[in-house]
């Protein structure tokens, strides 16, 4: 059986007369982190979104490990940071994630060492007694990515998770995503820190609905001539350097 954790296969996705994905096609494989990246509406949430089946296709194919989502035996194995955080603000963070620890079916015996461990990778471990609703919206976003890391899935979907996060955690969290890498587990991450996509091992660059680039970082760079994915970026988008 073949090993793809995610398979594009000329994804098209309509809202209404607007054509937001055109031909949208790449895979991402067990050990390999894949960074999405584009402007602004280029469809890179859409991308996510259609890919775990809260948006319905309306042409081509997304499967995760081989299957079409939504498919509740694979929830287990997926762990998705959405954009908007998702978090009961009249409980502690640590009751959150108690409460999606338990949703997602870890063992008891390991709880609490998760727990401890995710909240450790983003730096909350001081904060988990305090009630959300209190927390900026950096930690948010740091109590969400907590939350996808719970259970050590498979694949990790990571809709843009630095967002208002300082750049020594940012450092910290990258960290904690190659180790989940050399685990041989995968990850798809959108980003707008340009720093960020030099980290990955590909890069789709999405404009206009579709991948006008799928390569790794250096082979990027050297595809454009240039020295960074940034200049990458701009260059794809016709901005004159
Ligand atoms: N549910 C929806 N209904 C109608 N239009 C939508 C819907 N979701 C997304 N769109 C449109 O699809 C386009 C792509 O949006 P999407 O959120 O995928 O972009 P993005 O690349 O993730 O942007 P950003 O980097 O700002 O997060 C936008 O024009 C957006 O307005």
């Amino acid at each position: 059986m073949s090993s793809t954790s995610i398979s594009l296969n000329h994804l098209v996705k309509q809202f209404g007369k607007q054509t937001v994905l055109k031909d949208i096609n790449f895979t991402v494989s067990p050990g390999q982190i894949v960074g999405l990246i584009g402007p602004s509406g280029a469809g890179k949430s859409t991308i996510i979104k259609t890919t775990l089946g809260m948006e319905v296709a309306d042409g081509g194919s997304a499967t995760v490990f081989n299957q079409v989502m939504p498919n509740r035996k694979l929830l287990s194995r997926i762990g998705y940071m959405a954009q908007t955080d998702a978090l009961y603000g009249s409980l502690s963070g640590q009751e959150n994630l108690m409460f999606f620890a338990q949703m997602k079916g870890l063992k008891k015996q390991t709880i609490h060492a998760e727990i401890a461990h995710v909240a450790e990778v983003v730096d909350l471990t001081t904060d988990l007694n305090k009630r959300v609703s209190s927390y900026s919206g950096g930690m948010m976003r740091r109590l969400s990515l907590a939350i996808a890391l719970l259970g050590s899935p498979e694949l990790l979907i990571l809709d843009e998770p630095t967002v208002g996060i300082d750049p020594a955690l940012r450092r910290q969290i990258w960290k904690e995503l190659n180790t989940i890498r050399h685990e041989n587990r995968s990850i798809l991450i959108t980003t707008h820190v340009m720093d960020e996509a030099e980290l990955v091992d590909e890069v789709a660059l999405i404009l206009n609905g579709k991948v006008m680039a799928f390569d790794s970082p250096a082979a990027l760079k050297k595809q454009y001539q240039v020295n960074s994915i940034e200049d990458v970026f701009l260059k794809a988008e016709g901005v004159q350097l």
